[in-house]
């Protein structure tokens, strides 16, 4: 018998009218948590935090000291949350941090989930849900990437300004299986993902604090293992800047859902392009990013600030 036996809704399985066995992983998953699942889940952390986070905000490989930025905070470890995945690599602490950051209410999350640590697109994603219910309007979501593109060096900031994803392009996709309309629509346009204005806002801070940044195309790959030669000769000639493997499916959830989007990658190595090139290390990859981690806080830290000025940005 399957262990999800009797957990998943009853409501689900009528729709198929399917034995269990037939139904794609994705659509398991996000059948298990549902809606009133996905608010309880909300509830909990309201009830323990009481605060009305406007903006959340992921942290990529060693980027968790955004978090540690967050005035006032209040902090749960996703060990304290039922049902809530844990985080397992290396660099993600597995935290989430409610408080003020730039005078606007924020969740941090310390420590994302990725499809290669076993979960499924869906609960890689759920955080993106839970966030919807807990009031928010537009989430940051921020990457360690291997630079393709040789304009990129070690340390640079990407803006996203769109994604190609190879888990999403090949029907692994967090949307997958029966929708509820209440977190969003069946079908979700994502040629305008990336929102302009608040790309504009991004560059507007660069100019002012003198950070250069660049702005391109991130590529999601499933991982964990890192790209061969003629991946990375393949995916620079399909248009991707960078190459990571998260971020996408997120970005579309929360699309899905109805919220802004800004995203934006540390380069943190160069990904092999030639047979001589140095192997990516992921120890090494987390610690350029803490290194570099200064950049992309006071990037973030201004356009929150700016984000403030003019509410009706994130409406
Ligand atoms: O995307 P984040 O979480 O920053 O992590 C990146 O770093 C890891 C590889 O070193 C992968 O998990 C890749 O996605
Ligand atoms: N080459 C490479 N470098 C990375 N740095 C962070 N993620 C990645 C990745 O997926 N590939």
């Amino acid at each position: 018998m399957n262990s999800l036996e009797g957990k998943v809704s009853d409501a689900f399985l009528k729709e198929f009218n399917l034995p269990k066995e037939f139904i794609s992983h994705e659509a398991i998953a996000n059948a298990y948590y549902t809606y009133e699942k996905c608010e309880s889940m909300a509830k909990l952390i309201k009830d323990r935090v009481n605060f009305d986070p406007k903006i959340a905000i992921i942290c990529g490989s060693g980027l968790g000291d955004i978090g540690n930025l967050v005035e006032n905070a209040v902090s749960i470890p996703y060990t304290e949350i039922p049902e809530f995945p844990r985080s397992t690599v290396l660099g993600h602490l597995g935290n989430l941090i409610f408080g003020n950051l730039s005078g606007l209410p924020v969740v941090c999350m310390q420590g994302r989930f990725h499809p290669f640590e076993g979960y499924s697109m869906s609960l890689c994603t759920l955080p993106i849900k839970i966030f919807k219910l807990l009031g928010c309007k537009m989430v940051i979501l921020t990457n360690a990437a291997g630079g393709l593109n040789r304009v990129l060096n070690v340390g640079d900031v990407m803006l996203i300004k769109d994604h190609m994803s190879f888990p999403l392009l090949s029907l692994k996709n967090p949307l997958i299986g029966v929708n509820d309309e209440r977190f969003g629509p069946r079908f979700v346009p994502i040629n305008k993902l990336y929102t302009k204005s608040l790309r504009e806002l991004f560059k507007v801070c660069s100019h002012e604090l003198n950070i250069p940044i660049h702005e391109g195309v991130y590529g999601t790959i499933g991982g964990p293992s890192y790209e061969t030669i003629a991946d990375s000769r393949f995916c620079l000639t399909a248009g991707m800047d960078c190459v990571g493997m998260s971020t996408s499916h997120e970005a579309i959830v929360a699309a899905y859902c109805g919220l802004k989007v800004l995203a934006c990658s540390i380069i943190t190595d160069k990904a092999p392009t030639d047979y001589e090139d140095e192997e990516p290390d992921h120890k090494e990859i987390v610690k350029v990013a803490a290194a570099k981690a200064k950049d992309i806080e006071k990037l973030i830290c201004c356009f929150l600030s700016k984000i403030k000025e003019d509410l009706s940005l994130i409406e």
